[in-house]
């Protein structure tokens, strides 16, 4: 193993950009539809994994949607979010803040109250068991109409108090922030922090959008912001911390040479960047696989993983004495680091 890996592995990590239905693993897919009697239109996992092979975000959308269809019950969101914990550890990520789109779910006549009671007896049980603290996101559907957006947040308005904030995902293009200004508005007078993708396909004007009319705490993907001096100056002022997910980015054809991806010339020019697996049963690679990808495609140093690191806890929407805590254990890793 290289020095740069053994660090990578041994940094406490925050994972910001996970979206829950996406870490569903193709065993767990063929499980879960022979659990519920739902028909898989594969009859293997090798099957599925040959068919994630996306030329853009619409094409992993289909595929996404559809393989969500196998997660009915409680037990099974849990389970799903058990294992990504599960998993997340073996990385040695210490904070998630999770993503779940509860429309997907709804729309097939799955509850509300299902989708999350499961996520969440997940997160508390993973807090509990293995020290790792989360936060819990909820996603509006953005190809939705606004309506629709409103009438979740309806439905989730008694368990406000379960959910950290909202944010903005599916299909960016032709679905502008400024479709959901007024949704962003109602959340944001609940107290919610507000998070949106945007810039992942989408021209730096819907990045722009998300700042000035969402008024976002955080942005998810961003890359289109490295094509845009003022906006990149913007987020600068305003210390956003974007949430890139390299690998997504390659089999999203983003860009899909690795070499091209924004992430390291974005940090170099001071904007808080982080590292992150987006839908890593998707993509091929979860939070570490991420970190050695590009520190391997971009030229990072070991300081620069250990900034990326930083950026995921100074960017999380942890208390000021959380992200101390966290931070002491980089430094404690960077110190002994410095010492071999
Ligand atoms: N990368 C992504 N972009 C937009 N919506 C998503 N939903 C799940 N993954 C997504
Ligand atoms: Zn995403």
């Amino acid at each position: 193993m290289s020095q740069l890996e053994t660090l990578v592995r041994a940094l406490p990590k925050a994972e910001l950009h996970l979206h829950i239905e996406g870490s569903l693993e193709p065993d767990m897919m063929f499980e879960l539809a022979k659990r519920n009697g739902v028909s898989l239109t594969y009859a293997s996992v090798d099957e599925i994994r040959a068919a994630y092979d996306f030329s853009n975000l619409q094409d992993f959308l289909d595929l996404y949607y559809q393989g969500m269809a196998v997660l009915q019950t409680e037990q099974d969101f849990y389970d799903l979010t058990a294992a990504y914990l599960a998993r997340a550890a073996e990385d040695n990520v210490r904070h998630v803040e999770i993503f779940f789109d509860p429309q997907a779910h709804m729309e097939r006549g799955v509850d509300f109250e299902t989708v999350l009671d499961g996520v969440e007896r997940a997160l508390k049980e993973g807090e509990a068991s293995r020290g790792i603290s989360y936060r819990l996101i909820m996603c509006i559907l953005r190809h939705l109409p606004e309506d629709d957006a409103f009438a979740l947040m309806d439905v989730a308005d008694p368990h406000l108090h379960r959910l950290d904030g909202i944010g903005l995902d599916s299909s960016e293009l032709g679905h502008p922030p400024s479709k959901f200004e007024r949704v962003f508005a109602r959340a944001r007078s609940k107290g919610l922090k507000l998070v949106a993708h945007a810039g992942e396909e989408g021209p730096p004007s819907y990045v722009w959008e998300a700042l000035d009319l969402l008024q976002i705490d955080r942005i998810d993907h961003g890359n289109a912001a490295a094509k845009d001096a003022a906006l990149l100056a913007e987020i600068k002022a305003r210390g956003l911390t974007l949430t890139m997910c390299p690998l997504s980015n390659q089999r999203l054809c983003v860009t899909p040479d690795l070499n091209d991806n924004p992430l390291a010339g974005l940090l170099r020019a001071g904007v808080s960047v982080t590292v992150n697996s987006d839908d890593p049963s998707y993509f091929g690679g979860y939070i570490n696989d991420n970190y050695l990808a590009i520190a391997e495609a971009l030229d990072m140093s070991a300081d620069e993983m250990i900034g990326l690191a930083r950026n995921s806890f100074l960017g999380a929407f942890l208390s000021d004495a959380e992200k101390k805590k966290y931070l002491a254990e980089i430094d404690y890793v960077e110190r002994l680091g410095s010492h071999s």
